[in-house]
């Protein structure tokens, strides 16, 4: 569990603690920034800088009071970091101590005890040690760095124990039955008292800033107390300073004839681990910390400003010091041993990196501006987020920006055309630019140019009907309407009166005034006939004689009525066979085949895929509001070596899923339906039979799984067979699974 949280209702995506975390552990989910514990290292960065306040440290308190009412059998001793002097300026040491008395501790001892402790460990460490650069163990956000994104420094930690936890351990050794309580500027410092290594030192940590609000809440005043009580003024208070370890050491570089190392500063931290792990430091010692120092702490809550609290520090001490002696004492135990705790996040390759760019419009390198708005300092770190899960994809200002501009344009443009539907892909979309595609291209600008009847042919969900409309759209007639039609969808009956609408009392039940049919509908533009192989042998004649005459009768009607449109028809079946088999009149083949256009299935134009990927995502966005995601190289290759033999619409329909079932902005291969890998399913034995009824038979079980597989929802089941709703319900009906109303 991490140390900070986000209060989610206050958190308002300024991103500015991504821009703050130096270990990378902030996560973007549904806008909200939440901290990921396995990455966090506690320094607190995140918390320091939320103008929103939105950042939320745990609280020890509860469990502390409860430990208080106990306090007669297990005392409770405070242990205070030394710069409590810089954080309570206004107060004395003993009103200080006083006043922590006085919400309940039993005694309160200065961390510089600790310092005592430690200090011969780490001479005699130092003294001892060859050929490595030791860091010291002072620090919590330094070893929690170490532990969780550097391990391989983890045998360059001083095995040494810190002084907070050398005194709990020095106090817990006088009486086994003492609890200690850790009280300073440190968030890291709550980190370290929860870890595996460490149970039992440390019983609680409060910090300065809650100290002040505990006071507050009890009416605890420290300036009412008059006392004499202070601590014996030693170095080990400037301890809290850069470099005050090494001043309580009393070593100087000359002692080792080494390069010694003070640093501190979340930037230079990170600095000189890595120029550690390079190998190009090979100073003996780094005295290290993450904030400028503990005075700097991210809960000091002090009335100074930094420099304030600096100078005060060194002002309280009177003379110079001696270098702190150390105390040893027998029994105490203070090596420390250290976890490896890292924990890799995927790292993803130049394709999706550069997939990933593409969603924010980044397609050349001058397209990346690295603002640095969204938290990251470029864009291609911001990529490497999205993948890793880390950010959303549509974290990007200047993105955002655009994409406002361009839906306003996109609402503009839609006033201006309110009376005509526009096609959703122009021809380039819709065909890209493959050379296999190209001759079809050339057709169908010419086709749309003429006013001759087309006929599209490919296999279902390969986009006759997307086709057909753009080339409307590039007609003379696209101010005219776009009709369509499915002829497989209905029975003969009905078929007829919605291709010619009917006269008031054709038949029982007919409207009252007649209905216009859908050549009458489609009067100056275009009539899409789908699935024109499944049109009966007696419509056939009859339409026929409109391409012959371009006129139409209504169904009981005897008027002729002239019609200006163009048709375009479509199949997914051979209509040269079926005239050989007589069952295709040849005379309509030839009428409707004056442009033959046949769209090849995607397998054949595999390569257009990751094309047909962008479009579809963008598609969903616009129409089902589908976050777009990223599709990882792994799974694009997976995409590449099916055969969809449901084609676009197969491939529409994949995309919606997996991007449904993938949590991050990254679809993986375990997002995609497991029927895309079962390549080699094992044989089925056959029992022979009449090849129609075997046909039947394995469509009923194929219709019945993807009945079962969309949950009943037919639209979903016709898209997992690649086959029209029309023809589901047909076969539904058939198979008597459906009641005819
Ligand atoms: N080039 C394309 N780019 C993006 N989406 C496409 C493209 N072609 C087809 N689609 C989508 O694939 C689905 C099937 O397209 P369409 O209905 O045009 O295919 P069809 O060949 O007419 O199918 P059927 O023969 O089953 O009627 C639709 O959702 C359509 O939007």
């Amino acid at each position: 569990m991490a140390v900070v949280k986000t209060i989610q209702e206050k958190c308002k995506s300024c991103y500015a603690c991504i821009r703050n975390c130096p270990v990378r552990a902030i996560k973007v989910t549904d806008k909200q920034a939440q901290i990921l514990p396995e990455r966090c290292i506690s320094c607190g960065n995140c918390v320091r800088i939320c103008a929103q306040k939105a950042k939320q440290i745990e609280s020890d308190w509860q469990r502390i009071s409860e430990m208080l009412e106990k306090k007669r059998r297990q005392p409770v001793i405070a242990i205070l970091a030394p710069s409590f002097r810089v954080a309570f300026p206004e107060f004395s040491v003993g009103q200080v101590i006083m006043a922590l008395k006085a919400i309940g501790f039993n005694e309160v001892e200065p961390v510089t005890k600790g310092i005592e402790l430690t200090v011969p460990v780490y001479r005699e460490y130092l003294a001892r040690v060859e050929k490595t650069t030791v860091i010291s163990s002072y620090c919590p956000a330094v070893v929690m760095l170490i532990q969780k994104h550097m391990p391989e420094l983890i045998p360059n930690l001083a095995p040494i124990d810190s002084a907070v936890l050398a005194l709990a351990k020095y106090l817990k050794l006088q009486n086994r039955e003492n609890r200690v309580v850790f009280i300073g500027p440190c968030v890291a410092k709550k980190e370290e008292a929860r870890d595996e290594n460490l149970v039992g030192v440390l019983d609680g940590v409060l910090t300065f800033r809650e100290i002040r609000e505990i006071w507050q809440e009890k009416g605890i005043r420290p300036a009412i107390y008059k006392t004499p009580l202070s601590w014996e003024e030693s170095l080990t208070e400037l301890f809290p300073v850069s470099g005050g370890l090494l001043r309580n050491l009393g070593i100087k570089g000359r002692d080792y004839n080494l390069e010694l190392a003070v640093v501190e500063g979340k930037d230079e931290c990170l600095k000189v681990l890595q120029a550690v792990k390079r190998g190009e430091f090979n100073g003996k010692f780094l005295d290290i910390l993450f904030c400028r120092g503990c005075i700097d702490g991210p809960e000091i809550a002090s009335p100074l400003e930094f420099y304030g609290r600096k100078s005060l520090l060194f002002s309280q001490q009177r003379s110079s010091q001696p270098p702190v002696q150390g105390l040893k004492v027998a029994g105490l135990d203070l090596s420390r041993r250290y976890i490896n705790k890292y924990q890799p996040l995927p790292e993803p390759s130049e394709h999706d990196i550069r997939e990933i760019l593409k969603f924010t419009q980044k397609i050349n390198p001058e397209d990346e501006l690295n603002c640095g708005a969204c938290g990251y300092e470029s864009c291609r770190e911001k990529a490497r987020a999205v993948y890793q899960g880390l950010a959303e994809i549509h974290m990007c200002l200047p993105y955002l920006l655009n994409l406002s501009q361009g839906e306003i344009e996109y609402y503009k443009d839609r006033l201006r055309n309110l009376d005509r539907a526009k096609p959703m892909l122009s021809l380039e979309r819709i065909l890209g630019d493959l050379p296999e595609v190209a001759h079809i291209k050339a057709l169908s600008e010419r086709a749309a140019q003429s006013d001759s009847t087309i006929l599209i042919t490919g296999e279902s969900g390969v986009g006759k009907e997307v086709l057909a409309q753009a080339i409307h759209y590039l007609s003379p007639r696209a101010n005219g309407p776009f009709i369509a039609i499915n002829c497989a969808a209905l029975p003969e009956m009905l078929l007829e009166s919605e291709l010619f609408g009917y006269e008031e009392g054709a038949f029982t039940g007919a409207r009252k005034g007649g209905k216009p049919g859908k050549f009458e509908l489609a009067n100056g533009g275009t009539l899409l006939l789908d699935e024109i192989g499944d049109l009966p042998l007696t419509m056939q004649a009859k339409l026929l004689r409109v391409l012959q005459e371009r006129v139409i009768e209504r169904v009981g009607g005897t008027k002729s009525i002239k019609v200006d449109i163009r048709i375009i028809a479509a199949t997914n079946q051979d209509l040269k066979k079926m005239v050989a088999e007589g069952r295709f009149r040849a005379d309509l083949y030839y009428r409707l085949n004056v442009i033959g256009i046949h769209i090849p299935p995607l397998r054949d134009r595999i390569k257009d895929l990751p094309r047909l990927i962008d479009i579809i995502g963008e598609k969903l966005y616009r129409e089902k509001g589908i976050t777009p995601k990223v599709i990882a190289k792994e799974t694009l290759d997976l995409l590449m070596t099916y055969h969809w033999p449901g084609n676009i619409r197969e491939l529409e329909n994949v995309l919606e899923r997996s991007m449904y079932l993938a949590e991050g902005s990254v679809v993986r291969p375990e997002h995609l339906p497991s029927y895309l890998f079962e390549k080699d399913l094992p044989k089925r034995r056959v029992q022979i039979k009449p090849l129609k009824d075997a046909v039947r038979e394995l469509e009923k079980e194929l219709i019945e799984a993807a009945l079962a597989e969309a949950g009943g929802n037919k639209v979903l089941a016709s898209e997992l067979l690649g086959i029209p709703r029309a023809t589901l319900y047909l076969r539904l009906k058939e198979f008597g699974w459906l009641s005819e109303n």
